[in-house]
């Protein structure tokens, strides 16, 4: 969930003057906050998931499955009842309801929630054995103020919105909304905080267009070739954008959606980390990022949209077309008016291109670890050419300066009349805006003003599943592969450009089982591939499931020469003794650069003259090292060779995970649940079990209504959706799907 001022929002054409306002006072208030902030250490790594739910109308007689749009209504009665649950609830004695009960937050679409724990988790592997049990109280919270007919569902995408042969929402309402125009989807769909209907018009506005998403259909048996979708109404008059899918925008062979909530109103599992210091969060940020299209290729979950099946698995590009805004000239379907070219800012909506939409795939990387070669930022890197001179001027290296000013891109999509003026001291209003309507894979935060919480980086990529067992496993697995990554000092660099081709392969049907994904090769640094594997001989073991526990203290040794964790850690954090580092030298104004697309060539480099000195010498990565082609250092590999290793040469995530979980003194229960996650994990990459998409897909093509004609119909939703609560609450298997363990275990914990 966004940025949730209060207030009237403008329209475009009022908020369009304010553009170059709110980002000069966005930036004002980031280097106010920076100036403040940039040396806070020591904060404990915290973490915390966001799941997103559909709440759901079921309808026996008719076998329908809607849309429930009581988000309203259901998140008053969740607020109130927070705080009196302690006292009345049966649940009243679970520990996550002591002090901080969970909290429930809305979304873009009015069927959705989305849920939070009411406190963030530490990385204990006993804070982690807490999470499914947190989940699962959440659920069941969530479910207990609904209606006996209505259930919150973790789907990621609802197969049949937007068709309208039928009701798909509850109450129902006709396609004829004016935020979205759009020929499939009411306006009532959409969440009515004034953030979300303006979102959903101005991108449109800014656009020239309603947003045009075209999702290749799945070719069944019997579905016409060429697809020319029946459903849509193409001779509609209603608004003058009606035209717009006939003269163009919905393409042969594809399932068209014209409306931001075909995207926006799917729902997906992320996870936060708070870092112990800025440097933390840089390394974190990068590292997760080749790992984002693993993630999101591994829980895929979302093969239906509007009504049938399509050839993707996955919401990315369904979301990325939803809310792109970007002009066609942006868009480089029209030439550039080079008239327009504004040299201060570089943003003129006809001036210049800009490749991606705001929610897409992360474009560079953040750190100053010299391991972040320049050759490895090869994106085009559009940057607010004087946003990125201002920052530079007054101290912010030149790595973070280009992320911000590739953010401060964009123009302010939501602007309210009563937040114009702020004091840049205090607020981060204007800041948040732009950052928070910037949709990537990765997000890097800065602590907000008050001083509790601490650089945070969230990783955005993953579907969410069916189960809180799932959802469980895929955060922890996160969890501890972030630990892996700064006790190892794991190195998963590799072009920014081939993490871009990931998230294209991530996307296709059964990617998992089809596709290869770039993955570099060597993830030890030099020193550390000897040490970790001499200091922790049960690192083969390991990933094989077996391994005794080995020393915690081993770890930490590790870690503190790892070359990545923050140097000023606390010593009581386990980590090395503080010594003076380089990290936040500043570069000479003589650095500055004054290309306005960045390609990486003219990037950073710790060798460059004027950009700063990043390391300190303790040698964590030979000259060989830097040396190496950097076409030779990854190379394409399954995933189940990414995740569960291969032979001598590469451990597989899972096993760097398992050598961690090794490291640490850990009681046998607690690993045991570890062991349950991991293996979940490891059986979806290796296809012992399939992810949520494949079984939506089996079921649908299995069903006795289907025609093998790619559609989905109200009865094979309604089965489906009835399925699928089942199989969450134990009362049917799911060979294939989850492990044989999962529904007793399920039923045992409802008793
Ligand atoms: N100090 C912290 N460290 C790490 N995680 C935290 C911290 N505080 C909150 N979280 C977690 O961060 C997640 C997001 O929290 P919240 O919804 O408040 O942020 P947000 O800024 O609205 O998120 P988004 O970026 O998704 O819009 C939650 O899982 C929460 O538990
Ligand atoms: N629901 C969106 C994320 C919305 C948000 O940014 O909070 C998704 O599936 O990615
Ligand atoms: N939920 C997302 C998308 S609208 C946000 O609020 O930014």
């Amino acid at each position: 969930m966004g940025l949730l001022s209060l207030g009237t929002p403008l329209d475009w054409p009022q908020a369009r003057p304010l553009a170059s306002h709110v980002r000069e006072h966005g930036i004002t208030q980031f280097l106010h906050l920076w100036n403040k902030i940039k040396d806070r250490r020591g904060d404990k790594l915290l973490w915390g998931d966001e799941i997103e739910y559909m709440v759901i109308t079921l309808d026996d007689q008719q076998r329908s499955a809607k849309l429930s749009l009581r988000q309203e209504e259901i998140l008053k009665v969740l607020s109130q009842s927070s705080s009196e649950h302690a006292d009345h609830d049966p649940d009243r004695h679970h520990p996550d309801l002591a002090g901080h009960p969970p909290t429930f937050h809305p979304e873009f679409g009015r069927f959705m929630l989305e849920s939070t724990p009411g406190s963030p988790y530490g990385a204990s592997p006993n804070e982690l054995k807490r999470v499914e049990g947190n989940m699962r109280l959440r659920r069941k919270i969530a479910r207990s103020h609904l209606r006996p007919d209505e259930l919150p569902i973790t789907l990621t995408s609802f197969p049949r919105l937007g068709v309208n042969d039928a009701p798909f929402t509850e109450p129902h309402f006709e396609p004829r909304g004016e935020a979205s125009r759009s020929m499939f989807l009411p306006d009532q769909i959409i969440n009515p905080h004034a953030r979300f209907p303006t979102l959903a018009a101005n991108i449109r506005k800014r656009r020239g267009s309603k947003v045009a998403i075209n999702v290749p259909i799945f070719k069944d048996e019997r579905t016409p070739s060429p697809f020319i979708d029946p459903s849509v109404p193409w001779d509609r008059d209603l608004f003058p954008e009606d035209g717009e899918a006939k003269a163009g925008a919905a393409l042969q062979d594809h399932i068209y959606m014209d409306a931001m909530g075909f995207g926006m109103g799917c729902c997906c599992l992320q996870v936060t980390f708070q870092a112990c210091s800025v440097q933390e969060a840089r390394t974190v940020y990068d590292q997760l990022t080749p790992v984002a299209p693993i993630m999101l290729a591994l829980t895929a979950a979302s093969p239906a949209y509007r009504g049938y099946l399509s050839d993707v698995d996955c919401r990315w590009n369904v979301i990325s077309g939803a809310v792109d805004d970007r002009t066609p000239e942006e868009r480089g379907e029209k030439p550039l008016d080079l008239a327009g070219h504004t040299p201060s800012g570089g943003l003129d909506h006809a001036s210049r291109r800009v490749p991606k939409s705001r929610y897409d795939s992360v474009d560079s990387y953040l750190s100053l670890d010299p391991a972040n070669r320049k050759e490895y930022n090869d994106n085009p890197l559009p940057v607010n050419e004087a946003i990125r001179e201002r920052l530079m001027s007054e101290g912010v290296d030149k790595v973070l300066a280009d992320h911000l000013s590739h953010l401060f891109i964009r123009d302010p999509i939501v602007i309210f009349s009563e937040m114009i003026d702020q004091d840049d001291e205090s607020s981060t209003d204007h800041f948040e805006n732009i950052q928070s309507t910037n949709w990537q894979t990765m997000r890097f935060k800065p602590p907000p003003p008050g001083g509790a919480i601490g650089w945070r980086v969230e990783f955005r990529s993953m579907e969410v599943q069916i189960t809180d067992f799932e959802n469980a496993a895929f955060s922890v697995f996160i969890v501890l592969l972030t630990r892996a990554i700064l006790s190892f000092g794991l190195n998963f660099y590799m072009p920014i450009s081939k993490v871009d081709e990931n998230m294209k392969r991530a996307q296709e049907r059964d990617s998992v089982g089809r596709q290869k994904f770039h993955f570099r090769k060597e993830v030890f640094r030099k020193r550390n591939r000897h040490r970790v594997l001499s200091r922790n001989p049960s690192f083969d073991a390991g990933r094989n499931g077996g391994g005794e526990a080995g020393s915690g203290a081993e770890v930490a040794a590790l870690g503190s020469d790892s070359g990545l964790l923050d140097r000023h850690s606390p010593p009581s954090s386990g980590r090395a003794t503080p010594i003076r580092n380089h990290l936040h030298h500043h570069p000479s104004s003589s650095s500055l650069n004054g290309t306005k697309i960045l390609n990486g060539k003219g990037g950073r480099s710790s060798s460059t003259p004027g950009s700063p000195r990043a390391w300190n010498g303790s040698g964590t990565l030979s000259p060989h090292q830097l040396q190496v082609p950097v076409e030779e250092e990854y190379e394409e590999m399954s995933m189940d060779e990414i995740i569960n290793g291969k032979g001598d040469e590469f451990p597989g995530l899972l096993g760097l995970v398992r050598n961690y979980l090794d490291s640490l003194n850990i009681d046998v229960e607690t690993r045991c649940t570890m062991g349950l996650y991991l293996d979940l994990v490891g059986s979806r990459a290796n296809g012992s079990l399939m992810t949520t998409a494949t079984w939506i897909r089996n079921y649908v093509r299995s069903h006795p209504e289907y025609n093998f004609d790619s559609v989905i119909s109200q009865g094979i939703n309604y089965d489906m959706i009835k399925k699928l609560d089942l199989i969450e609450r134990g009362l049917e298997e799911a060979p294939g799907f989850l492990p044989s363990i999962y529904a007793k275990r399920r039923r045992d914990e409802d008793r």
